[in-house]
C-alpha cells in the first residue's frame, strides 16, 4: 500500500510530466501543426505572444513571419500551444464563404463575450443566420442616408471644441478623447437614440464603456486578460482591474436593459417612429413569427454590440486617417483641395450621403487607411472538421488566425509600394482588388454589417476635420500602434493642429 506522502509525490510527478509533455513535447513532436514552418518559441509560458503584443501592433511580426516562412505559419501561443496564422487568399475564400466549417472560438473570447454578450458578433450557426437576417434591413443605404444629419451635427460639435482649444493657445492636442467621444455620441444616437453627450458632459455609460475597454494596460495585464480566456477564474479574483471590469459590465448591462425596456413599452402603442438601429430592430422583430424573433436578452446584447463593433472601429479609422495625413502633408493638401472645391464656404459643410460618397480623393484616403492600418488586423476562427492547407494537415479544432493586415500589405498583391500610404493607388485602373485581397470589413456571411454606416461616418468626420484644420506631427512625440484589444494609436493621437483660414 502507498502511504499518503507517496501518493502526493506520485501526483506531483504526474502533473510535472503532463506539463512537460504539453509544453515541451506535444507542440513539437506530436501536434501535426508542429510540422508547419514558423518562428521558434520565445518562451514556454507565453510562446510568441509577447513579440506579437510588443511589436508595432500584431502586424509587423506577422508580416516578417509570412515573408520568411510563407503564407501558412505556425507560431506558439500560451503554454507553447501551436497556433496557425494564415495569409493565403485561397484558404481565406474557403474559410469565409463556408460558415459551416469554421466558427468562432468561444472559449478564447470570454473577455469580449463578458462585455458584449451573445449579440450578432458572437452568435453562431443558425442563431447567427437568424439574427443576421433580421438585422440586415436596419443597415440599408436608405436608413444610413437618414443618419447623415446626425453625423454632421456631432462633427460640428467636435469642430467647435477643437477651435476652442486652439483659441485658448493649445495647438498640440490629444485628439484621442475628442474623436472617441464623437464616435460614441454618434453611435448612441443612430444606434439607440441615446444621448451620451460625452463630448460636452460626463455620462455613466460612457465612463463604464471607457473603463472596460480603454483602461491603462501593461503587457503583463494584457497577458493576464489573454490567460483568463483559458483560466476564467483569474477574472473572478476581486482585485483592481477585475473589479473595475465587473462594475463596468454591470453598468452596461443595467442601462442596456433599461433602453430595451423603454423601447418595448413605446412599441406597445404601435410602430416605433425613430430610425435608430434598435427601433428598426424592434419594429422588424414585432412582425416576425415567434421562432424567428430575437429574445429580450438578444436585443439587449445588440446595444453593446453596436457600441463595441460600431464605435471603436470607426473611431480608430478616423484617428489613423488623421495620423497618416499628418505624416503625409502632400496627401492632406490634396484632400483639402477637393474639400474646398466641394464646400467653398467652410461654415456650410452640410453634405448629403451621395455628395460625401462622390468625393473621389476622400474615398481613396479612407480606403488606403483601412488597407494600411485596418482596425481589425486579424480575425480568429476554429475549423470544425479536419482540413488540408497546402501540404499541411490541420486537425479539427485548431485555432486559426487570419491576417487581414498582412494580406493588405502583401507585395505579391499590392506591388513594391505595399507598405506605403498612397491613396492615389485607388485611382489606378490596373489595380485589381477583390474581396479576397482587401478585407477591412471581412467578406462572406460574417462581413461587417455596419460597413456602409462606418464609411459614411468616417468620411463625414474626416471631411469636416480636414476642411477646417491642418494636422501636423508634434516634434519629438512618438505615436506607437497598440495591438490589443484593438489596433489603436498609443499613448494617444497627439497632433499639432491649426485652423484653415478660408
Ligand atoms: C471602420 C469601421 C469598421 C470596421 C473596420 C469593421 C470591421 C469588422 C470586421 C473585420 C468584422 C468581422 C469580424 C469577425 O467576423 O471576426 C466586423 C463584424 C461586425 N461589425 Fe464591423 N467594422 C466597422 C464598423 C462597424 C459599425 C459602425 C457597426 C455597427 C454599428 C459594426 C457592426 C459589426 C457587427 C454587428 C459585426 C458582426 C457581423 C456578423 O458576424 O454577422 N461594425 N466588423
Amino acid at each position: 500500500m502507498l502511504d499518503s506522502i507517496s501518493i502526493v509525490k506520485f501526483f506531483l510527478l504526474g502533473v510535472i510530466g503532463w506539463i512537460t509533455y504539453k509544453i515541451f513535447i506535444w507542440p513539437y513532436y506530436v501536434s501535426p501543426l508542429g510540422k508547419i514552418p514558423g518562428p521558434p518559441s520565445d518562451n514556454p509560458i507565453f510562446g510568441n505572444l509577447q513579440s506579437l503584443i510588443k511589436g508595432a501592433g500584431f502586424t509587423e511580426p506577422q508580416l516578417q513571419w509570412v515573408r520568411k516562412y510563407g503564407n501558412i505559419v505556425k507560431y506558439n501561443g500560451l503554454f507553447n500551444k501551436p497556433t496557425l496564422f494564415v495569409a493565403d487568399p485561397k484558404i481565406i475564400q474557403e474559410m469565409f464563404s463556408n460558415n459551416k466549417s469554421y466558427d468562432f472560438v468561444k472559449f478564447s473570447n470570454k473577455f469580449a463575450i463578458a462585455l458584449i454578450g451573445n449579440g450578432l458578433v458572437f452568435a453562431e450557426g443558425d442563431d447567427h443566420k437568424r439574427q443576421r437576417k433580421m438585422m440586415n434591413p436596419a443597415f440599408t443605404h436608405s436608413n444610413i442616408k437618414e443618419m447623415v444629419p446626425t453625423f454632421i451635427r456631432i462633427a460640428s460639435t467636435l469642430k467647435g471644441l477643437i477651435e476652442k482649444e486652439i483659441n485658448q493657445g493649445n495647438s498640440n492636442i490629444n485628439l484621442t478623447p475628442f474623436i472617441s467621444k464623437t464616435t460614441l455620441d454618434i453611435i448612441g444616437l443612430v444606434g439607440f437614440s441615446y444621448e451620451f453627450n460625452s463630448l460636452t458632459s460626463s455620462n455613466e455609460l460612457a465612463e463604464a464603456y471607457d473603463s472596460a475597454l480603454n483602461g491603462p494596460r501593461s503587457t503583463f495585464q494584457t497577458g493576464v486578460i489573454m490567460l483568463s480566456n483559458y483560466v476564467p477564474f483569474i477574472r473572478d479574483i476581486p482585485v483592481g482591474n477585475n473589479l473595475k471590469f465587473k462594475n463596468a459590465c454591470a453598468v452596461i448591462s443595467r442601462i442596456s436593459k433599461k433602453l430595451v425596456e423603454e423601447k418595448y413599452k413605446e412599441a406597445e402603442n404601435g410602430e416605433l417612429k425613430n430610425k435608430d438601429l434598435l427601433s428598426l430592430l424592434i419594429n422588424t422583430n414585432k412582425s416576425l413569427p415567434d421562432e424567428e424573433k430575437m429574445t429580450f436578452e438578444e436585443l439587449k446584447y445588440q446595444i453593446m454590440t453596436f457600441l463595441m463593433a460600431g464605435d471603436e472601429n470607426t473611431n480608430v479609422t478616423t484617428c489613423w486617417a488623421l495620423y497618416l495625413l499628418a505624416q503625409h502633408p502632400h496627401e492632406q493638401d490634396k484632400l483639402r483641395e477637393e474639400l474646398v472645391k466641394a464646400f467653398p464656404d467652410k461654415s456650410n459643410y452640410n453634405p448629403t450621403y451621395d455628395e460625401i460618397n462622390s468625393l473621389e480623393y476622400l474615398n481613396c484616403v479612407i480606403k488606403e487607411t483601412l488597407r494600411i492600418l485596418p482596425p481589425v488586423p486579424v480575425v480568429k476562427r476554429v475549423n470544425l472538421k479536419d482540413e488540408i492547407f497546402g501540404k499541411y494537415f490541420i486537425p479539427k479544432n485548431s485555432e486559426i488566425f487570419f491576417g487581414i493586415s498582412v494580406l493588405q500589405k502583401s507585395t505579391e498583391i499590392w506591388g513594391p509600394t505595399a507598405d506605403n500610404f498612397d491613396p492615389k493607388r485607388w485611382l489606378d485602373p490596373s489595380l485589381s482588388v477583390t474581396n479576397l485581397t482587401y478585407l477591412p470589413f471581412l467578406s462572406g456571411p460574417r462581413v461587417c454589417i455596419g460597413n456602409k454606416l462606418a464609411l459614411a461616418e468616417a468620411k463625414i468626420l474626416l471631411g469636416m476635420l480636414i476642411r477646417n484644420f491642418v494636422f501636423q506631427p508634434i516634434e519629438g512625440f512618438q505615436i506607437r500602434k497598440r495591438a490589443f484589444p484593438l489596433s489603436k494609436p498609443e499613448p494617444y493621437l497627439g497632433l499639432a493642429v491649426s485652423k484653415v483660414e478660408s
